[in-house]
């Protein structure tokens, strides 16, 4: 079992990285000042693997576990949601020492842990991501949330989790597109902050496809210690956490306009990425070579790099207002400077940014 410690303070937290690890979740609760019943939020999919598992761990350590089921996808990270389970939380009699334990992916995370951040005003919140987007990414870190209309994760807290139990194990049963998804963010630690990863995953990324466990604990190990020094320098995002955001500012809003579900988290900030390191070689800031590397990595990982033609740059353009990154009317967009070097621009222009996504629609080039 691996362990990487992400140091907040008195919101310290271990994640622990392993094939079965999730057998564990009651002796490493019972560690931490909690109380003797859990409400554990899960979906339907993830909870016919492996919800017996974690209740029958929880059980051993004497904690009750109430089960709450969210349908799976993006659009029922709604607040309509959340209500449900504090209804749950009420009726079970969770008072203000009883864990939310979110067992799932990046939906049921965000949206477990906006729970456990809002009932009776913060309960204590476990991570047990089975994804590989969400080990390596949206379970660490403490951004909860839920989406609302108006933008993706727009209704939200900065909340961190008491401890994340990364089961190696639970990737085994994901679909190739769920692995994709993961790969895109997995591919950013690489750009943004971590050259010798990136030319790690150029020169492993077979293995990691093949899901070898090895390759697998290594690269989630690497992506949370890369997270986790980010989150320690900026926990609230105030400046450079920022940089986490790669991909995202196009990302989000082709997400959005494309409707929840046709790309992935992933597949759309791959695209925003590409899109980001077109802008920087526009720019000056980044060479043609190191877009080319970068390009490639996502490709071969199986992720799209253009912006999909029903969508338009006009369409585009007017929903990266809605970021949460825009000040003063002004977009922030991330731009790679390097392989291993991410800068954040604030206040940019809208000609470039839009001479980049036309850049990266099919037959550009
Ligand atoms: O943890 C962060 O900080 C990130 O930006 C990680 C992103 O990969 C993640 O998708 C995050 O939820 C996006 O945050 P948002 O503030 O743009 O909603
Ligand atoms: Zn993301």
């Amino acid at each position: 079992m691996r362990d990487v410690q992400i140091n907040l303070g008195n919101r310290s937290y271990s994640i622990f990285i392993g094939q079965g690890v999730l057998d564990a979740a009651g002796t490493l609760l019972t560690g931490l000042p909690t109380g003797r019943k859990a409400l554990l939020v899960t979906n339907p999919t993830v909870a016919r693997l492996y919800a017996d598992r974690v209740t029958a761990a929880l059980t051993r350590a004497g904690i009750d576990v109430v089960r709450a089921l969210i349908p799976d996808g993006e659009q029922y990270k709604a607040l309509q949601s959340a209500e449900m389970l504090y209804d749950r939380a009420f009726a079970a009699g969770l008072d203000r020492g009883c864990p939310v334990v979110a067992l799932g992916g990046g939906v049921v995370g965000d949206l477990a842990g906006f729970v456990a951040a809002t009932y009776m005003r913060g309960v204590p919140f476990v991570q047990i991501p089975t994804t590989l987007l969400a080990q390596v990414d949206s379970s660490v870190g403490g951004k909860v949330a839920v989406n609302h209309p108006r933008g993706k994760n727009i209704i939200g807290a900065f909340y961190q989790p008491v401890l994340v139990l990364s089961d190696t194990g639970t990737l085994r049963t994901l679909g190739a597109g769920e692995v994709r998804s993961g790969l895109a963010e997995v591919i950013k630690y690489g750009i943004i902050k971590d050259a010798a990863f990136f030319t790690w995953l150029e020169n492993n990324l077979d293995h990691v496809l093949a899901l070898e466990p090895a390759a697998l604990a290594h690269v989630i190990e690497q992506s949370c210690l890369s997270k986790a020094r980010v989150v320690e320098e900026d926990e609230t995002e105030q400046g450079q956490r920022a940089i986490l955001n790669l991909g995202h500012t196009v990302g989000h809003a082709i997400e959005a306009l494309a409707g929840y579900g046709r790309y992935s988290h992933g597949e759309a900030v791959a695209i925003g990425t590409a899109v980001a390191a077109r802008l920087a070689v526009d720019l000056g800031l980044l060479q043609e070579n190191e877009e080319h590397r970068i390009r490639n990595l996502l490709a071969r990982a199986g992720l799209p790099l253009e912006v999909p033609g029903d969508i338009s740059t006009d369409a585009v353009m007017a929903a990266m207002y809605g970021d949460k990154k825009t000040r003063a009317g002004q977009i922030t967009f991330i731009l790679p400077a390097a392989i291993g070097r991410a800068v954040i621009r604030p206040g940019m222009a809208e000609e470039p940014i839009a001479r980049a996504i036309d850049n990266c629609r099919a037959g550009s080039d």
